[in-house]
């Protein structure tokens, strides 16, 4: 392996901290501090042994959030007031800085740890702000300026509170300034976005709730560039123009997929962390049309059958929270329904893996880093362009309980290693999953695999694809009328008609056809053509970090 240069050591002293003398240098790498053998000790440690390795510590420059002189106060007899007094003989100056930095914790989360060190003198203590400082302002990544949407009715209506009491006060440590929207109604957050919303004044935008509230931002977000570049979304062949805009996501929603299976975890700080060090994690994108009418941008599940019928039934269920999705689930299991048509898809080429391939899509992520030979599209629909590679289309068709297309893993805390595990974030391609009928025990067993360590595809009723895109049309034309019942979804209209459908099943409606679910917002739309778009939008996220990565976080043997 190459040898790496030694990073240029850019101050080195030694400073005080809990009464202890320590040697803290900083490199264009590192600040590190270590504690200082003193003659006292290691007398001591002739009597009884050797001395362990004195404690060292080392925060990457990269993991900083912030650094500022500490005023240090301390109670005096004097009237009751606080005055600045010495410590003890090795504090005996009130001058010191604390730099808050990264700490990983478990589950992949990340908490803001501090550590204030003491200076002989303020001209020393400046110095060490300053340098930090100098070293922190490299770093070009890091969003300034950020606009942040809140939903304050996602999941168990929490986004403000969360927003005010975890988040805010990360980013004003971080200096990071913010306008911030609650949003008023539906689509609030996309149509700003896409008409008014100056966004040159920004470094990246943050939505606080759930998967439906990120896919707003994306509609907008996505939208407003295509219209700026002149891209025309209704047609399934355009190439579409990546947005330049980050987008991180505070998880305050129901089932919070995006953030689990960017981050690890849905940890409102850890994300607030991972916008602050400007993380960038570039995501593919689906687009959905119908007969050349663009319809919906979809990033994690997209769903006919089961996911459909249960999101269907769920939103009439809202007033629950997150919890109206285990009531609809085992309502729609029950029913077990299924759907008959025709799948068509283009199938991607080997070289970016295979949905069964145990390849987890991780931090640093090979696959997602290959040359993208094999990830653009061409409007030829019956080939891949860039590419000598010729894709040919496949065609099934049956009677289905479940089609699910996944973009990404869709790891949340229902499903801890997902819908599809080894699905990739940034590959181009989406893992197509068909879920034939079965009898109600086998498909039970299929969804409970979700749920622990046993492979859900293992099953004869199941099969899947990794694909560049897709195509569904039900076996039986869907009338206008039905199409306006289910675009009428969640009025009153919709419900009374559905209801009437129900109960009349020469009528038959509601049994031909299911909806999608688009990652969480109903489809009105069976019959659907679904194109994956390589990397067209990017997270303030870094994939999900193998567990040795924030097990033992930079300890003093690796370095
Ligand atoms: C009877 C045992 C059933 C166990 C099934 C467990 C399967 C869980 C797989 C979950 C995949 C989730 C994919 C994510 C979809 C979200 O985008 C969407 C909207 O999220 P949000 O806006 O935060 O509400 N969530 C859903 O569609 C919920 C699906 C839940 C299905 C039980
Ligand atoms: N102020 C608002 N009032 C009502 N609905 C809203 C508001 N802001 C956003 N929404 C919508 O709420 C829906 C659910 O939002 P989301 O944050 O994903 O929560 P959940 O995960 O609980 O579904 C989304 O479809 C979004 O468009
Ligand atoms: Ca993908």
């Amino acid at each position: 392996m190459e040898k790496q240069p030694k990073p240029q050591l850019l101050l080195s002293s030694q400073l005080s901290l809990l009464n202890r003398v320590y040697e803290v240098t900083l490199n264009g790498v590192f600040l590190s501090w270590k504690e200082v053998e003193t003659r006292q000790k290691r007398a001591v440690g002739n009597i009884y042994g050797p001395l362990k390795a004195a404690g060292s510590h080392y925060v990457p420059v990269c993991e900083i959030i912030s650094v500022q002189e500490t005023e240090e106060e301390c109670p005096s007899t004097d009237l009751g007031k606080w005055q600045k007094v010495p410590q003890s003989p090795v504090e005996s100056n009130q001058h010191a800085f604390t730099v808050s930095y990264v700490e990983r914790i478990q589950k992949h989360r990340w908490r803001c740890s501090e550590v204030t060190l003491h200076c002989t003198d303020r001209t020393l203590c400046l110095q060490w702000v300053q340098a930090i400082r100098e070293q922190l302002s490299l770093l070009t990544i890091r969003p300034k300026r950020l606009l942040v949407y809140i939903n304050p009715y996602g999941g168990k209506h929490r986004g403000k509170r969360i927003y005010e009491q975890k988040v805010a006060p990360i980013f004003s440590r971080a200096c990071i300034s913010t306008d911030v929207i609650v949003t008023e109604r539906a689509n609030h957050a996309r149509d700003h976005l896409k008409t008014e919303a100056e966004l040159k004044k920004y470094d990246g935008v943050v939505c606080v709730g759930g998967d439906g509230m990120f896919s707003e931002i994306i509609h907008g977000l996505i939208s407003r560039t295509q219209c700026d570049s002149g891209v025309d979304q209704n047609r399934s062949d355009e190439t579409l123009i990546p947005c330049s805009l980050r987008i991180g996501i505070i998880p305050a929603g129901s089932t919070d997929c995006i953030c689990y299976a960017t981050v690890g975890s849905n940890d409102p700080v850890t994300s607030a962390l991972h916008i602050v060090v400007g993380d960038s994690q570039p995501m593919d994108v689906c687009s959905i049309h119908h007969n050349n009418t663009f319809l919906r941008y979809s990033v994690s599940l997209l769903g006919y059958g089961f996911y459909g019928d249960v999101l269907t039934d769920s939103e009439r269920k809202r007033w629950m929270g997150p919890a109206r999705y285990d009531i609809s689930g085992v309502k729609t299991f029950l029913s077990h329904r299924y759907y008959e048509g025709t799948i068509s898809f283009l199938p991607a080429d080997e070289n970016v893996g295979t949905p069964r391939d145990k390849l987890q899509c991780r931090s640093g992520c090979n696959i997602c880093r290959l040359p993208s030979l094999d990830k653009q599209v061409s409007k030829d629909e019956e080939s891949i362009s860039d590419t000598d590679t010729k894709g040919v289309w496949q065609v099934i068709r049956g009677k289905f309980l479940a089609i699910n297309a996944a973009c990404m893993s869709c790891a949340c805390p229902r499903s801890p290693k997902g819908l599809s595990p080894s699905a990739h974030l940034a590959d181009g391609t989406a893992d197509l999953i068909l879920v034939r009928k079965c009898s109600r025990f086998d498909f039970l067993r299929h969804l409970l695999r979700h749920t622990n360590k046993d492979d859900q595809f293992d099953h004869p009723f199941v099969e899947v694809y990794r694909v560049h895109q897709f195509r569904f049309t039900p076996r039986y034309e869907e009338t206008d009328s039905e199409l306006e019942l289910r675009e009428a979804e969640g009025s009153g209209r919709k419900r009374f008609f559905s209801q009437i459908c129900r109960e009349h099943p020469a009528c038959n409606c509601s049994l031909v056809h299911s909806s999608w679910n688009c990652d969480g917002e109903i489809l009105p739309h069976a019959a659907i053509q679904v194109r994956v778009h390589c990397q067209l939008i990017k997270l303030f996220a870094r994939g999900i970090e193998e567990q040795s990565v924030f097990e033992e976080p930079y300890a003093l043997n690796a370095i």
